[in-house]
């Protein structure tokens, strides 16, 4: 088991740059594989939740060319070259590993296509529900059955045609939404998901980048079937959800300032802003793109942080930054309320049971409640060994709690931020020992991966 050490902080560097966004790179692979035609598809994240979007996309038909790797991140660019909305039925059940997005979207690509499939994932993800899913399918005319009661994966899909619905979405859920307008795409007439509460919008903007005619009505998003996806290059903007870690280290620290460099700014995943904001940091944004996907540059100023109520439609907004707002609220001053926030229990792991358990070992006060908690700020956070329970997210928010805290505090099984962030812990150096400490990222000529080379053959 891998293991990451964090200690208090050096330096912050002046500048950074975070890896692809992970909403966009799994949209982009599987819109580019509904194409006819090749998308070069640039700032990819090759992390290990997006691969495994790539290798489900190839074994369903489409082929990938890689273009670009950089040392210690992986393939940034890629070219995938898809035969239009006519998948192959692929030789194997498809690994979806730890990736909540690819196992839901692809079950909504699925559900239209005239064969059987199975996804499985691993343990994380065969505990997490796909009843959201398979209701809405389901009804849309797909065959699709799991585990239990939660419809847990391992999934069979038997996909055949389909017809429109009109579905009020029981919890708000970028990737229940999606998967519904990926099957609405291959159904006749007009599909609409009516959402409680806005979530993220990437879908329908590379809707309309692969020129798919869509619309929203108030809380109402339709797409009407019959439409192809037409191949368009695309660049992925860095992922806000891993320029948070940063953004809170420096808002910790008074006088320390931060740019993260080229960062996705959809305003509905912009809310990590808003909340340090309202805590007392300093934070501007200036876009420099504003067409598709807008980005652009982001820098927090740091001072003291005061306590906040993080919660209501504000929530899918930063849903996966929650738990490293949670170390944020742990250095404000004052009590900070979470709540509105149940879904946290249904990620990777139970992230509020999670951060709650690892504050305390830290030793900050905190209350659980069912859907969030109340986190006492200002105590001394002190080093301690902690589990990542399998989280991507826990693991590199305590990492980043470890550098305001005294003594070590050693986070074991490290081996989950590639799930989302490949090059943290070069990243996380920078902050431990400055300058310094930082080695170079090159970006290297054209190197097939091996596991690049493996899903061509998969597919041959
Ligand atoms: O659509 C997406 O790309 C995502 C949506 C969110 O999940 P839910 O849709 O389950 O809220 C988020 O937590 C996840 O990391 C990525
Ligand atoms: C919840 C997450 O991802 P997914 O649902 O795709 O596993 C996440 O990245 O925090």
């Amino acid at each position: 088991m891998a293991s990451l050490k964090s200690k208090k902080l050096k330096s912050i560097p002046a500048e950074i740059t975070v890896p692809g966004d992970k909403s966009i790179s799994h949209r982009s692979a599987m819109f580019a594989g509904l194409a006819k035609g090749t998308t070069v598809i640039d700032g990819f994240l090759p992390s290990e939740d997006c691969l495994c979007t790539v290798h489900a996309m190839v074994a369903l038909g489409a082929t990938m060319e890689p273009l670009e790797e950089v040392e210690g991140v992986g393939l940034v660019k890629l070219a995938i070259t898809g035969n239009g909305m006519k998948l192959k039925a692929p030789e194997k059940p498809v690994d979806c590993g730890n990736s909540g997005t690819t196992i839901r979207l692809i079950s909504g690509i699925l559900a239209g296509q005239d064969f059987k499939t199975e996804l499985f994932g691993d343990a994380s993800l065969s505990k997490r529900p796909m009843k959201r899913v398979a209701d809405p399918l389901s009804q849309m005319g797909a065959k699709i059955s799991g585990q239990g009661e939660k419809i847990c994966a391992p999934l069979t899909i038997e996909g055949g045609p389909l017809k429109s619905i009109y579905y009020k979405l029981p919890v708000a859920s970028a990737q229940v939404k999606s998967a519904i307008l990926l099957a609405g795409l291959q159904a006749p007439g007009k599909t609409t998901v009516v959402e409680p509460v806005a979530t993220r919008n990437h879908t329908e903007r590379l809707f309309t980048h692969f020129g798919i005619k869509w619309l929203r009505e108030d809380d109402c998003v339709s797409v009407y079937g019959g439409q192809e996806p037409k191949a368009n290059d695309i660049v992925v903007p860095g992922d806000i959800s891993s320029a948070a870690f940063w953004m809170v280290a420096a808002a910790a620290t008074p006088g320390a300032q931060i740019t993260i460099k080229n960062v996705g700014l959809n305003p509905t995943r912009t809310g990590i802003i808003t909340v340090l904001l309202r805590m007392g940091a300093l934070v501007t944004s200036s876009e420099t793109h504003t067409e598709g996907e807008p980005r652009g540059n982001i820098t927090v100023r740091g001072g003291d942080l005061n306590a906040t109520v993080i919660g209501g439609a504000e929530i899918p907004n930063v849903i996966d930054e929650l738990p490293i707002l949670a170390v944020a609220a742990a250095l404000a001053r004052g009590k900070t309320l979470i709540r509105d926030a149940s879904e946290l229990r249904v990620k990777e792991t139970d992230r509020i049971a999670a951060v709650v358990s690892n504050l305390r070992l830290m030793g900050v006060t905190v209350t659980e409640h069912p859907d969030g908690m109340e986190i006492e700020g200002g105590a001394k956070l002190q080093g301690a060994t902690l589990p990542c329970y399998g989280d991507h997210r826990i693991a590199m928010a305590f990492l980043v709690a470890g550098l305001f805290a005294e003594g070590t505090t050693t986070l074991e099984g490290t081996e989950c931020i590639s799930t989302s962030y490949p090059g943290f812990e070069r990243h996380l150096d920078l902050f431990l020992n400055g300058d310094a400490g930082a080695r170079p990222i090159p970006v290297m000529s054209t190197v097939p991966q091996p596991l690049v080379d493996k899903m061509n053959r998969d597919k041959a």
